[in-house]
């Protein structure tokens, strides 16, 4: 479990995040929604210590990031696995040599070590027969699988995710949001999830923080979002004049 406490952070005296503070719990997917501007990014960037808080607390497992030493900080990064938005792939690496380049870097494992490792995320992220492809030859959703596999290759405790389906056709968006939510409650990582994708929050919103202008403003589960009478809410889930025209015409019929 990740915990913020009272998160706050700013850039050149504009205040960004504004006091955030809830639990992202193990084993769920844990969504960030937002419009665009809203603090999403800098909030994941956060968590993964790119940014130092101005102040509050992250805890992760109930370790005070802030006040663990350069070891105890080095050991937690290497718990974190990330999806980066559009996959970051290595262009010059083909499909097995990208998953395995965690592995090499942070980890004393051998050769033949890392080649089973490597071949059995292949296979848990349905990639068989892919190991020599190069990341030009594949779809986008295969990127994004690789991605996910390189992700997950050393065990992470943490996972988090930014964006992960931008770029993909609905359906191959929603087949790599299946696959990040089985991994997750399969490995009970604690997963964060980027997204302004509707889909991803009504398919796999278990956990939902709503940011708008850097404040938490409302936190809840996929079916809660569908039924909230939150103002906020409905702007952002109800973003086009026809669904909000939707939305009042089913209104109507239930009066
Ligand atoms: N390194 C930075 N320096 C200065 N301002 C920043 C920095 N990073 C983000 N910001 C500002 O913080 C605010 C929130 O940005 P952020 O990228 O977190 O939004 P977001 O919700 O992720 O948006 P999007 O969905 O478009 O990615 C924006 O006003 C942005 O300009």
């Amino acid at each position: 479990m990740i915990e913020v406490r009272d998160i706050r952070k700013s850039f050149d005296g504009k205040e960004v995040l504004k006091g955030i503070s809830t639990k992202y719990e193990k084993g769920k997917t844990n969504l960030i929604i937002g419009q665009s501007g809203s603090g999403k990014t800098v909030m994941l960037k956060t968590l993964l210590g790119v940014h130092t808080p101005d102040s509050g607390q992250i805890l992760f497992d109930g370790q005070d990031y802030a006040l663990l030493n350069v070891e105890e900080k080095r050991e937690i990064r290497t718990e974190i696995g990330m999806v980066f938005q559009g996959s970051a792939l290595f262009d010059s690496m083909n499909v097995e040599e990208n998953i395995a380049f965690p592995l090499k870097m942070f980890t004393q494992k051998s050769d033949q070590d890392i080649k089973i490792r490597v071949q059995e995320v292949i296979e848990r992220v349905n990639l068989n027969g892919a190991n020599l492809k190069m990341p030009s030859e594949i779809s986008g959703g295969m990127q994004k699988r690789v991605a996910i596999a390189r992700a997950i290759v050393n065990n992470p405790k943490y996972l988090f995710c930014d964006e992960p389906n931008s770029g993909l056709d609905p359906k191959t968006a929603i087949v790599i949001d299946e696959l990040i939510q089985e991994i997750t409650h399969e490995y009970q990582m604690t997963t964060v999830i980027n997204t302004h994708d509707m889909n991803s929050v009504l398919q796999i919103g278990e956990h939902i923080v709503f940011l708008k202008n850097g404040k938490l403003v409302w936190t809840g589960n996929s079916q809660e979002i569908m039924h909230t009478e939150n103002e906020d809410i409905i702007d952002f889930v109800y973003s086009s004049d026809l669904l909000k025209e939707i939305r009042n015409f089913h209104n109507t019929k239930k009066i």
